[in-house]
């Protein structure tokens, strides 16, 4: 029996990230071969052209699918029983602002949507923040939509986490599928620690399989860093297919659970596994089955690994305290 249509929200639906992202929700990438969808695409007034020349490319592609496409720059009509959220949507920081100014923005548009997916979502929404700064936007999120369970309000760092899966399969000129298991610890931002201690490639560890440790402590982990500003200097423009592929990837692990043996990265609210500071949303590894994500727990942290997961977490902490500020103001 055909399966009932899920109702996807696509937040920012007409910009780069939501270009892509739509038609591979459209096409089964995000909720599998066999399930229907319904897409709501939400952006502002002065993108309500380029949002209907998106939705006219949706019906014209003719997704089989593609049960329905909902295009509106009105957030109520956009929320309305959705059960997964991609918040994509967001005010990026222009040539003279502080990041307190761009934090101001983003905690006001995350309050107002964390309003508008209480009152009007599926009751069990899962919501997936991609808009920078990302974890922090989560966690206004989560603040303003009391009613949504924390579980359900995760932030993107699959992107960092299939970046050095990448880079580790570059080095050793391995298909990038026969590595697992690298962990991004803390923040969506250039404080993030790409960990590959617990990583294996084809079954071996990936520190045996490059022995080069130096570059594994060192470069590999600034490139995994930085590898959004290195995407935005070659094409004057940030990651948008890798960002909405990595979307899918979240969201399709989180419903349908992750393979045997693997774990992936999710930004998630802290319960102060790992003593991380709880309160904040922090970046674990995670595996998922039933719907559910849950930290691994018990694997080993080295002193180095310490170091740099606490770095993170700091910087979190300093960002909730400005978010925390901005709405006091
Ligand atoms: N977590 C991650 O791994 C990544 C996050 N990002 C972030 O994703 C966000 C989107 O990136 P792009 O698609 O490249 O940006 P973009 O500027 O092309 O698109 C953003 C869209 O959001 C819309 N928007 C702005 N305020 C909105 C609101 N209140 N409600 C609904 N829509 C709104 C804009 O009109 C625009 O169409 C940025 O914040 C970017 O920094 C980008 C890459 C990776
Ligand atoms: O760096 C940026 O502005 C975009 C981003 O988050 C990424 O590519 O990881």
């Amino acid at each position: 029996m055909a399966k009932d249509p899920v109702r996807v929200l696509v937040t920012g639906a007409a910009g780069q990230i939501g270009y892509a992202l739509v038609p591979m929700i459209a096409r089964g990438i995000m909720l599998g071969a066999d399930q229907p969808v319904i897409l709501h695409m939400l952006d502002i007034p002065p993108a309500a052209e380029s949002l209907n020349g998106v939705k006219m490319e949706l019906i014209d592609a003719a997704f089989p699918l593609l049960k329905g496409v909902v295009a509106t720059t009105d957030v109520a009509e956009a929320c309305k029983d959705v059960n997964i959220a991609v918040m994509v949507g967001g005010f990026p920081r222009k040539e003279g602002m502080e990041r307190k100014d761009v934090m101001s923005k983003n905690v006001s548009i995350y309050k107002a949507q964390a309003s508008a997916l209480e009152q009007h979502a599926a009751k069990d929404v899962k919501v997936l923040v991609v808009a920078n700064p990302a974890n922090t936007n989560a966690l206004i999120l989560k603040e303003f939509a009391p009613s949504i369970p924390e579980k359900n309000i995760t932030c993107l760092t699959r992107l960092d986490h299939n970046r050095a899966l990448g880079q580790i399969a570059e080095r050793l000129s391995v298909p990038v599928s026969t590595v697992k298991n690298v962990i991004i610890w803390g923040n969506h931002s250039s404080s993030q620690y790409p960990d590959v201690n617990h990583a294996v490639v084809g079954g071996k560890p990936v520190r045996e399989a490059v022995q080069d440790d130096a570059w594994l402590d060192g470069e590999f982990i600034k490139v995994v860093q930085q590898r959004g500003a290195a995407i935005i200097k070659a094409r004057k423009l940030s990651s948008a297919l890798s960002a909405a592929s990595s979307a899918c990837d979240h969201i399709r692990d989180w419903v349908l659970g992750t393979a045997e043996g693997s774990y992936v990265s999710m930004g998630v609210y802290s319960d102060g596994s790992y003593n991380t500071p709880s309160g904040i949303i922090y970046s674990f590894p995670v595996t998922c089955a039933n719907g559910e994500w849950t930290i691994v727990q018990g694997l080993p942290i080295d002193d180095n690994s310490r170091a740099k997961m606490d770095a993170t977490a700091d910087e979190l902490v300093e960002e909730k305290a400005l978010a925390y500020a901005c709405i006091s103001e």
